[in-house]
């Protein structure tokens, strides 16, 4: 079977690998959702390593050849409001006092108000991580504006470093992951590298598929629903991935629903699936997907086998 080239990154790697938890905090809108994006990279599927140790919610992980970043959700502390007065929530509390590195967020053309001062007082109840600064947005605000942001933020507190960033501009945003993973400690990967995998292609391009399925369908097809991988030919006279999926439901009911009238909605599913996958792949796709009905396979041994289950 012929798959996608892959380039071990860690093979690449002369110096130590560095990994650990990061997360962004700031109040709302400062951009720490899209930064995360941006960091990411790309669409990420992580339920298939759910970990094992985690209470945090990972939004994503960052693999490069230095070191792995895993960046993780931390609700609530953008709302000043709701924490006055009261104990910061429970997990807030785990996961701010477990993450390496915060990363707090200011964008560069807003002036730093009391919400921004409440959150880094927050801050100071986290001694173990270390604490950066992220000047958002750096595309919407002058020079002038970005100058006179860092020079207000650096007297907010003694931040490992600054780095002015634009998440919609791309710019800098590279930068930021060396320098956040330069702040995590020694270690291996904590999360097993699924971007470098075959076995991990084939499995995110199978959740990719299911999720768009899923996507606005009815209810009753979730648990009867199982994508798997046939093959994958990397063509050699174009740049193209060319991959044969199936799509196994239980009954010929849902076989309907899901090819829909005319063939459209597979059609549909299709292009959205197509969509999705070409920039986890980072090539043009040739997407061939075949509805099967494969009677109860949730029940049968043999089938679960066979469904790569
Ligand atoms: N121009 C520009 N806009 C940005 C940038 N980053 C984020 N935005 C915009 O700022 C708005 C808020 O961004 P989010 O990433 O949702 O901010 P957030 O901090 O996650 O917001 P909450 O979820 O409310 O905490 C959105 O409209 C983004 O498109 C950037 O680098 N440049």
């Amino acid at each position: 079977m012929a798959r996608p080239p892959k380039a071990s990154k860690r093979e690449e790697s002369s110096g130590e690998f560095r990994s650990g938890f990061v997360s962004l905090v700031g109040r709302p809108n400062v951009g720490k959702s899209t930064l995360t994006n941006a960091l990411v990279g790309e669409k990420v599927a992580i339920t298939s390593s759910k970990p094992q140790t985690t209470r945090h919610t990972i939004r994503g992980i960052t693999n490069r050849p230095t070191g792995q970043l895993i960046l993780v959700d931390t609700p609530g502390i953008h709302r000043p409001r709701t924490l006055l007065g009261e104990r910061l929530n429970a997990l807030v509390q785990a996961t701010l006092g477990d993450v390496d590195v915060i990363g707090m967020c200011f964008p560069a053309d807003e002036p730093i108000g009391p919400g921004d001062r409440f959150i880094n007082e927050q801050l100071d109840k986290y001694p173990r991580a270390i604490k950066i600064a992220v000047i958002t947005k750096t595309d919407v605000a002058s020079k002038a504006q970005t100058a006179e942001r860092l020079m207000q933020v650096q007297e907010l507190r003694d931040w490992a470093t600054i780095i002015p960033v634009s998440a919609v501009g791309n710019d800098q945003v590279d930068l930021l992951a060396d320098e956040l993973i330069q702040l995590l400690p020694l270690g291996q990967p904590l999360y097993p590298d699924e971007t470098n995998t075959d076995e991990g292609i084939e499995k995110r391009i199978s959740e990719l598929i299911r999720e768009t399925i899923l996507e606005g369908v009815h209810e009753e097809l979730p648990h009867s629903l199982a994508v798997t991988i046939d093959d994958m030919i990397e063509r050699e006279d174009k740049d193209l991935l060319e991959i044969y999926a199936n799509v196994f439901v239980e009954r010929d009911s849902q076989k309907g629903i899901i090819i829909g009238s005319g063939g459209e909605r597979l059609k549909d599913i299709g292009q959205r699936s197509r969509a999705a996958i070409e920039p986890v792949v980072g090539q043009k796709v040739f997407l061939s997907l075949r509805v099967k009905v494969a009677k109860d396979w949730q029940r049968d041994p043999k089938l679960l086998q066979r469904l790569g289950f």
